[in-house]
C-alpha cells in the first residue's frame, strides 16, 4: 500500500486499518489522520510517535497499560489482538514450560507492582530467554529512565505494525 492511498482514506477506512499499531489506542489513529497528508511511511511513522511523547505522563503510562502481558492471562484465554497474538507467538511465548510462564508472570507481577504499567517490550525480536532477561533487568531501571524505555518498545511495536500494514496487499483493503 502506498502513502497515496493512505492519504486518500477516510477517518473511518484510516481508523480501520491502524486504529491497532499502538496496542488498543485507536485515540492515536484518529488523531493522527488529521494530520494527513504524510509524505511517506516514516512521515506517518513520527507522527504516531510524535503523538506519544506529546502526552502528559498519565496518557503515556495509560497507553502503557493498554498492553497486554507478555505470556500472560490473555494469551492463554486466547483473547490477544491479532497483531499482539502473532508478536507473541512469534517470540516463542505460546509454547513455555509451566515453570517459564510462572517465572514471567512472577517478574510481570514485580514489575507491575514497581512501576504501575505492565512491562511493554517489542516481543517479535526476542525470543523467551531474552524476554525473561531485559524484563529482570529493566526491573532495576529508575522509574523515570523506565518510561522513556518502555514508550519506546510501544514505537518500536507500532513501526513494525505499521511496516507490516503498508507491505499488505492492497486487494485485503
Ligand atoms: N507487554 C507487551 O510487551 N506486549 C506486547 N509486546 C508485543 O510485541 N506485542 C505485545 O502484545
Amino acid at each position: 500500500m502506498d502513502v497515496e492511498k493512505v492519504n486518500a482514506m477516510d477517518f473511518g477506512d484510516f481508523v480501520a486499518v491502524f486504529g491497532n499499531v499502538i496496542e488498543r489506542c485507536p485515540l492515536i489513529a484518529a488523531a493522527v489522520w488529521s494530520q494527513r497528508p504524510f509524505s511517506d511511511v516514516d512521515d506517518l511513522d513520527k507522527r504516531f510517535c510524535a503523538f506519544i511523547d506529546a502526552l502528559p505522563q498519565s496518557g503515556q503510562e495509560g497507553v502503557l497499560r493498554c498492553h497486554p502481558d507478555l505470556a500472560g492471562r490473555e494469551l492463554q484465554q486466547g483473547t490477544l489482538t491479532a497483531e499482539s497474538q502473532r508478536e507473541q507467538s512469534a517470540a516463542g511465548l505460546q509454547s513455555l514450560s509451566a515453570d517459564e510462564r510462572r517465572r514471567l508472570a512472577q517478574l510481570n507481577a514485580q514489575y507491575r507492582a514497581r512501576f504501575g504499567f505492565p512491562f511493554v517490550l517489542a516481543a517479535r525480536l526476542r525470543d523467551p530467554a531474552a524476554v525473561a532477561s531485559e524484563l529482570e533487568r529493566r526491573l532495576h531501571s529508575p522509574p523515570a529512565q523506565e518510561l522513556r524505555t518502555a514508550l519506546g518498545e510501544v514505537k518500536t511495536i507500532g513501526r513494525l505494525r505499521l511496516a507490516d500494514l503498508l507491505r499488505a496487499d492492497p486487494a485485503r483493503l
